[in-house]
């Protein structure tokens, strides 16, 4: 498995993504690296920050459960983060897409230059441009086709043609500003699949990678080994280490 950089980012104690655009190129080629203990980033051009010292109190509690976390990670890459029942991963994953906000730290997207400097002020990273599968999909689906998913709430009468049309006219805008995300993140996309399933999964996950930056959660190291380019494990207590895999 190829990791890219880890020896720098495993210095990082907190987390920061970054994205590469097509034509940077590897991070090896470009030779860029980043340093968030110092708050200092020097990036191939048009790699991209996306979040930055990420903490996370829940409302009415007194014990962090992410802190001080940072991502890099380059566009089009895979990263894999691991790690024990519990320490913090979904939770991340709710910060990223924009599900929940964090207590301190900031998400958002900041390009650069070849010489490393910002070459835009940091934009929003918004939660049209993230999408998210769920770890319990079922959670969140009533129905077994997208079609009738979003279409759950329109009026069953026959008749009322003009409030269909208005409502399939809205349903299209809507599908097509969410339908290209920067970034695609799935929790435990192998959780609960047979064993063909689980090899579908991993080819279209392959095949996703040549068009998304794809941020995965996961405890089947064995079978996405191959597609990592970056992986993460979060300690108890949110704390998130660069750490390659060992799988053979
Ligand atoms: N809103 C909340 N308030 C208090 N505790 C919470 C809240 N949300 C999550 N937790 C707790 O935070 C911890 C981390 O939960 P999280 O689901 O992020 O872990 P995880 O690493 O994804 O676990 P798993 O691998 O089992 O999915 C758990 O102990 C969970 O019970």
């Amino acid at each position: 498995m190829q990791q890219k950089h880890g020896g720098e980012q495993s210095a990082l104690s907190s987390l920061t993504l970054h994205y590469a655009n097509e034509k940077s190129g590897s991070e090896d080629e470009m030779g860029s690296y980043c340093l968030s203990d110092a708050g200092l980033t020097a990036l191939g051009e048009g790699f991209t920050k996306l979040v930055r010292d990420v903490s996370y109190r829940p409302p009415g509690t007194q014990i962090n459960l992410l802190n001080e976390v940072n991502i890099c990670l380059p566009e089009k890459s895979f990263g894999l983060i691991f790690g024990r029942s519990g320490s913090g991963k979904t939770t991340l994953l709710q910060l990223i897409a924009g599900l929940t906000k964090p207590t301190s730290g900031s998400i958002y997207i900041q390009r650069y230059d070849n010489d490393g400097k910002p070459n835009q002020s940091p934009e929003q990273l918004t939660p049209e441009r993230v999408g998210i599968v769920f770890q319990f999909p079922e959670r969140y689906f009533i129905t077994d086709n997208v079609l009738d998913e979003v279409t759950f709430g329109w009026p069953r009468q026959r008749g009322d043609l003009q409030l269909k049309e208005l409502l399939a006219a809205r349903l299209q805008r809507a599908i097509i500003s969410v339908q290209i995300p920067n970034l695609l993140i799935l929790d435990e996309p192998l959780a609960g699949l047979d064993w063909k399933a689980r090899a579908d999964v991993v080819k279209l996950l392959k095949h996703l990678k040549k068009e998304l930056t794809l941020l995965v959660v996961s405890h089947d190291l064995r079978e996405l080994a191959s597609l990592v380019d970056h992986s993460w494990k979060m300690e108890m207590g949110g704390v998130l280490k660069e750490e390659p895999l060992s799988v053979q």
